[in-house]
Parts: structure tokens; sequence; C-alpha cells
């Protein structure tokens, strides 16, 4: 579990081992053959008193580290220390006991259906009907259920029904009756029984929607599957969209809001959020000293960053605090709203509410929200009336019918400010509107389209002054999720010709909008990743420059480069940059950008990072000069680029170089440097691999948006090498990881992590790209 797995103190075995480098007062624990007991750093006291380390010290706590006792406290400095009570349970102060809390209670949010009922807005199925009464919700059946499975279920159970509905990937399914009886049988026989894997089932009461209770004609024609309301996104589901625009699914349950589920910090003061992110980042970084320390491997000694991570409170190094947005409302650059059914039944653009495991599916404006701007909320309102009068139905999230699904808003920034106030002016705007095109015939699919795009353009000029319009896309996606693949087709294309012209179908005009950051244009097609909040990802960029200590001798490798925003806006700092991305779209805009802003010293390279990052490296690095080398260099300090042209590479097979010139400038690259900026499920095995045996990388740095992905690829970056009896003992170990944190996962890859110096965490800081929402970017110097 989450959270859980850094101690592991339960079943873990406490053993004392001299250090490999000689240092007989270094104890500690250490993993058994079994892998999963694994300890931690003890010193052990004689005779050890019952509670030995099984409450924090608050001396320890109160003094910033200083307890008069040392070593020798009975009490835990830190949290890393902290031991279960002899009852199992943890010091209630501690963030495990704080965190086993949150779980419980979210637990039970979910075994009462959300604690508030079930959000459904949609119906099932064309004549479905539920009378109040006679129907019956059921709260906690396994996700991967269908209705046939629960049909069965209710069979064996000898219940009698008229109809039994439930979709794959929720908890919930809805039942109705013929009769008193049936209900009566159904409560007795089901109502608090296990189902499953030890779920306990419960049934609740279909509460008629407020549209239906106030007997309103609903649009959509149909009556709800249930009475509990639920619905919430699949982004929002999964915890996180693309663009970390995020709702946790109990706030979003609890809030009832739109802005209680994309913005569930918004109740706190901005300084009180920065003071919660850095926090929570701080016992997040905690894991990869914890982790790093039982991965070490027997024999070796552990290094120096883990045995001074006491020293600051079990940090892996410093956190050098977090750097909040100079833009804290409307700072979105990108809004994705919803399109589905309110609470009141109504068609409506905006975001989910909760969480659609739970049936949640319910739609509502995104009235409040601070991380949305003005111009995304006006479109999502000219959709949404246009949305009352379109002949073609919403997307229905329970049968994956429907038409309208989606529009996203992104925004381009002029290089001006507007001299006023300050404030960037957002001069261009891209509108994608998804929709499944499946079933409806073409034709009326063109009117639609067009009568849209009437409205949209109608819109954008009622306002005063008029917003931004450059693009209107369609995009066709079929998939159930909303997630559209970056290749999902572009079923029409408005764009204008000129400044000022009319929307319209230019077949030779791309698809794009510009933003600015750092003093350089980028170019950004429908599909292609740029950071939501531009003003703070400036900050970011040029914090991870300062850090990567770059040189007109450096080579940097810009890895998930996108757009190629990071290489390029250092590209002026470095005597080359080669960038790796795998969105064909993004390549060329990163190609497309360094001419723009004439830049002739950047690569880019289309492919997985994974797929193409050895080649490249060998490739660059074996051309390095080597200190060995630097008399018989003919390099005479300043970088004279050979005006090569920046080169796409596709679908990951790589070139020789292009020139011999380039193969000189290579010769006078004294340095390497990688960013990485991965998405957030971090960097693949391969590429972590690549970047720690690549002996010529001396300095990473590592930007993230998952502080829990960023941990578990510095576990494998930072742990010693195994020697090569652990790792062939490693070899057949491998077993039962489907449940395993990815802390845990990375801690046995790091095992058969080839033979190759470890990185070095060097510091930390968080910059604040999300305001409130809990997400936030992290950057991470690793040295060695
Ligand atoms: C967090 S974004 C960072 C983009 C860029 N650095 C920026 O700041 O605009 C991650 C990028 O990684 C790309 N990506 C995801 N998986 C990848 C992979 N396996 N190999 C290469 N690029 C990948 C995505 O398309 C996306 O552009």
């Amino acid at each position: 579990m989450e959270g859980f797995d850094s101690a592991g103190e339960t079943d873990s075995i406490v053993s004392l081992v001299v250090s490999g480098d000689g240092n007989s007062s270094e104890k500690r624990k250490r993993e058994t053959e079994t892998d999963t007991e694994t300890l931690m750093d003890v010193v052990v006291p004689a005779p050890r008193h019952p509670l030995w380390k099984t409450s924090l010290c608050s001396y320890f706590r109160g003094s910033g580290g200083l307890c008069s006792h040392g070593d020798s406290c009975r009490f835990a400095h830190g949290e890393e220390e902290l031991r279960p009570r002899p009852d199992n349970t943890w010091d209630p102060a501690s963030e495990r006991a704080k965190k086993m809390a949150k779980m419980e209670v979210e637990e039970k949010e979910e075994t009462d259906g959300g604690g508030g009922g079930i959000m459904m807005t949609e119906k099932f199925e064309e004549g479905e009907s539920l009378v109040a009464g006679l129907s019956k919700c059921l709260v906690n059946l396994p996700m991967k259920w269908t209705s046939d499975h629960l049909r069965n279920f209710l069979k064996e159970k000898g219940v009698l029904f008229k109809s039994a509905k439930k979709k794959k990937g929720m908890v919930v399914g809805f039942v109705s009756f013929e009769n008193v009886e049936q209900v009566a049988t159904a409560v007795e026989e089901l109502d608090g029984k296990s189902v499953g894997n030890n779920r306990t089932l419960k049934l609740s009461d279909v509460l008629p929607r407020s549209f239906e209770r106030n007997n309103k004609v609903v649009s959509e024609g149909s009556l709800p599957c249930s009475d509990l309301v639920t619905k919430a996104e699949d982004s929002i589901n999964d915890g996180a969209d693309s663009d970390g625009n995020v709702a946790s699914s109990s706030s979003a349950l609890m809030g009832r809001s739109a802005r209680a589920a994309v913005t569930p910090l918004a109740h706190m003061s901005y300084p009180d959020q920065l003071e919660h992110k850095k926090n929570s980042l701080a016992q997040t970084l905690k894991k990869l000293t914890r982790n790093a320390r039982k991965a070490c491997p027997r024999g070796i000694s552990l290094p120096e960053w883990i045995q001074k991570s006491r020293e600051i409170g079990g940090l892996p190094c410093e956190l050098e605090g977090i750097i909040g947005s100079p833009s804290v409302y409307g700072y979105r650059n990108k809004c994705e709203f919803s399109v589905g059914l309110s609470l009141e039944g109504k068609r409506t653009v905006g975001f989910l509410l909760g969480n659609f495991r739970e049936g949640v599916t319910a739609v509502e404006e995104p009235v409040d929200c601070p991380n949305v701007s003005q111009i995304a909320c006006k479109y999502a309102a000219v959709f949404q009336k246009f949305l009352q009068d379109s002949s073609f139905p919403v997307w229905n999230r329970l049968n994956n019918t429907g038409f309208w699904r989606q529009l996203t808003v992104r925004e381009g920034r002029s290089a001006h400010c507007n001299v006023e106030n300050s404030e960037p002016i957002i001069s261009e705007a891209m509108l994608i509107v998804q929709v499944c095109s499946i079933g409806f015939e073409d034709q009326k699919i063109k009117d639609e389209i067009n009568f849209l795009e009437n409205a949209f353009s109608i819109g954008s000029t009622e306002e005063a002054p008029h917003l931004p319009l450059t693009v209107l896309v369609i995009q066709d996606h079929t998939g159930i999720s909303n997630a559209a693949p970056a290749d999902a087709p572009l079923k029409y294309v408005f764009t204008r010709r000129g400044e000022g012209s009319e929307l319209g179908i230019n077949d030779d005009v791309e698809p794009r909008i510009h933003d600015h950051i750092s003093g350089l244009k980028f170019s950004i097609s429908p599909s292609a990743f740029f950071q939501v909040n531009t003003s703070a990802a400036e900050k970011l960029y040029s914090l991870a420059g300062d850090w990567a200590d770059l040189g007109p001798k450096t080579l940097l490798f810009d890895i998930c480069c996108g757009t190629g925003t990071i290489g390029l806006t250092l590209a002026h700092r470095v005597g080359m940059v080669v960038g790796i991305e795998m969105n064909a779209s993004a390549v060329s805009d990163a190609q497309k950008n360094a001419e723009i802003n004439g830049i002739k010293n950047c690569k880019f390279v289309c492919g997985k990072a994974e797929d193409v990052i050895g080649a490249l490296m060998k490739q660059y690095l074996c051309l390095l000069l080597k200190p060995d080398d630097a008399s018989s260099s003919t390099h005479n300090g300043s970088m004279e680029h050979s005006g090569d042209e920046n080169v796409i590479q596709q679908n990951g097979s790589h070139q020789s170089m292009e020139s011999r010139s380039e193969l000189l400038l290579l010769q006078q690259f004294e340095n390497v440097v990688a960013v990485v900026d991965p998405p957030r499920v971090g960097l693949h095995p391969t590429v972590i691999k690549v970047l720690r045996t690549q002996s010529d990388l001396k300095r990473l740095i590592y930007i993230s948006c998952n502080p829990e992905s960023l941990v578990a690829n510095a576990i494998e970056l930072c742990t010693p090498s195994p020697g090569e009896t652990e790792k062939s003992n490693n070899k057949n170990n491998n077993r039962g990881w489907k449940n395993t944190t990815s802390a845990s996962l990375a801690r046995h890859r790091a095992k058969s992590m080839p033979d190759s110096e470890p990185f070095i965490p060097v510091k930390a800081v968080a910059v604040d790209l999300f305001p409130h929402t809990p997400h936030c970017e992290t950057v991470m110097l690793l040295e060695r």
C-alpha cells in the first residue's frame, strides 16, 4: 500500500551489520532473502524498551532535529525511525497514522457510495425507467463485473428482479424489482453480505434526480438508472488529466461542486497551499532515502548522502523550498471541459463532480474554479448554449454512446504585456471539440459542425473585447475515455487565412497557436504538450538551466522534450541540444520552433526515449573530449556553429552524424548534462539504465510532475550497484509484483542494475505550476 512500503516495519527483521567500509558503528537493518522484509538504520539499545521508537520525539521535532539523547533516545527521531506499537497502531501524530486515518475515511466513503449517494445523470439504455421504491442501487460490487455477472449473482442468491445493470469499472449496479416483496428479499439476502474479494455489499435507495423531483422535462428524454448521483470523469478518476488538472475523488464527492472537484485546495490561502505542498513533497522525498537504504547491497557501505540524511530529517538532499506561481488565478492556458448532464439534467460543459468508478457522471459548470481562465469559461458557456439546441446527443458515459464529448480551450500569449496591468495578453485561442462520429451520417455531422463553427464565431465577437479565436478543431475519438491518443483523427479544422479573416476550412493552413517563453516564440499543435502555466514554466526552465551548470562546451540532452521548450530556452547557454520526444507533432513543432527563433544548435529526435536513447548517447558521447585529450584539441574556447539544419529522425531510427563539421563540433564538448521531464509515470527502466551506465553523464536534472515516480526513478539512479553474487541471488525472485508500490519495484530493479557509479541527490525544489490543486512540479539535481 502506498506510503506503507517504506518501513515494512511490522514484518522486518533487525540485524546489526557492520558496513563494508569498516565503520563498525554503522548499524542497519538489512533486507532478508525473501525481499519483502526490509530494514533501516537502527541503533539498538540494551536492554530495549518495549515501546522503543514507537512515538515521535517531541524534542527532536520541536528543535528542528536536536535532541540531547542523540541515538540513545527511546523516541523516534523522524518518521523513518518510527516503529509500530505492540497493538500494531502508529503514533497518531505520525504521517503514517494520518494516512491510515485518511484511507479509512476514503474506504468508508467508497463503501457508503461516497457518503452522499450516487450521482448518475445518465440512463443505461433507451426506455429504461426506475420506479422509486422498486429500484435499488447496489454499492461495492467488484469493478470488473458486468451486468451479466450481477444478474448471475442475484440468481445465485435467489433474488428475483425485473432488471439489473452494472457497468464494468464501476462499483455500483442498479436493480429494479416487480414488487415490494422482491425488494424485501433483496435487502435481506444482499445488504451487508460479502461479495467478491471480501467487499461488503450495501443496498441504497434510488432517489429521484432533482430535475425529476421538480417534474421538469428532461431534454435527453431519459430516466436515471438510480437515485444516487455520482459522476466523475475518467481523467478525474485516475487522479489527474494529462496536465495534472486533478480532482481527488473523496473531496469531489464531499464538495459536490466543480470548484471542489478540480481545485480542492482553493479554500486555503495561497501561502498555506505552498506550505502544504512543500511538506507533502518532503514526506515523499524521504521515501527515496528509506528505499535506497533498504536497497543498498550487502557489503557495500551506505552512500554518504544516506548517512547524512539524518541531519536533515531523513530527506535525501536539501529541499530548497517551493517557488510560487507568478499567476495564481485563471493561470491555465489549457482547460479540458467535459460534456454531460448536470445534476439538474441540463446539457452542461464543465467538470465532472467525482469518480466514474463510484457512479458519478454529473457535470457542473466551471463556476468559481480559480484555475480556469476567463476566456476558457466564456467559450465553455458558448458551447453549452449551443448544445441546448443541438439535435445531436451528448456523450453518455454509461453506455458509451452520444456525439459531443469534450471541449478543450488552449490559449497563446503574445510577446507583449498589457500596459495597464502588466498581465500577459492572450492573443490566440485554439478550440478542440471532441466528438464520437460512430452512428452519425457524414452530411449531418458536417451541417452540425458548421452550426457550431458559426456559434463560436458569433460567441467570440459578442464579447467586448472580442475573444481570440485562431483555430477550431473537431477531433473524432471513439474510445471509452475522453483521453484521446495523440494521433486521433482531426475531422474538421477551421483556421484563419490571415489576421482578422474569417474562420474557414483552409487545407493549407496548419492548426496551431503560439505562446512565448523566456523571449522565444513557440508554435503549438493541437496534441502537443505545453506546460499549462506559462509564467511558472518560465521559472521552472530557467531554474533547471541554472542548476545544470551549463556552458559553451556542454552537450545537453532534453529527454521528453515536447515542443522543445527546455532545450530551446537553454540553447544559448550550451554548445548543442539533443531533444528526444515520442509525439511526432510535438517534434515537428520543436523543429519549427528552432527555426522561428533562429536557433541552430538543436536536434530533435522522434521516438520513444527507451528505443532511441541508448544508441543516441553512444553516438554522441563517444566523441566527447576527455580531459586527457585537451592538449590535442583545436578548441579555442568559443563555439562556432556549423549552420547545420536541426534534424528530425523518425521512428527511433538514428542517422550517422550529418557532417564532418558536426563531428568536429562534438569533439569540443567537455561535459554532458541531461534534463529529463517525463510524463506522470516517470522514465522507462531502459532509459534509467542508460542514464545510469553512461559514465560520461555526470549531471542530471530531473523535472517531475509526480514525486512518487521521481522517487522510484531516483532509487534506481542513486542506489549503489549490487555485487555479482547479489545479482544472481535476485534472478529468481521476480514474483508477486502486481500489488507492490513503485518504490518497492524500483528497489527490486536496482538490484539488477549493471555495475555503475550511482548518482547523488544534491538538491531539490518545488515549483508550483498548479495553484489550488494538490500538484506541483519538483526539480532535483543528481550528480556523480
Ligand atoms: C511532462 S511533458 C514535458 C514536455 C516538455 N519538456 C515541456 O516542458 O514542455 C512529457 C513529454 O514526454 C513525452 N513522452 C511521453 N512518453 C515518452 C517516451 N516514452 N519517450 C519520449 N517522450 C515521451 C510526452 O509526449 C510529453 O511531450
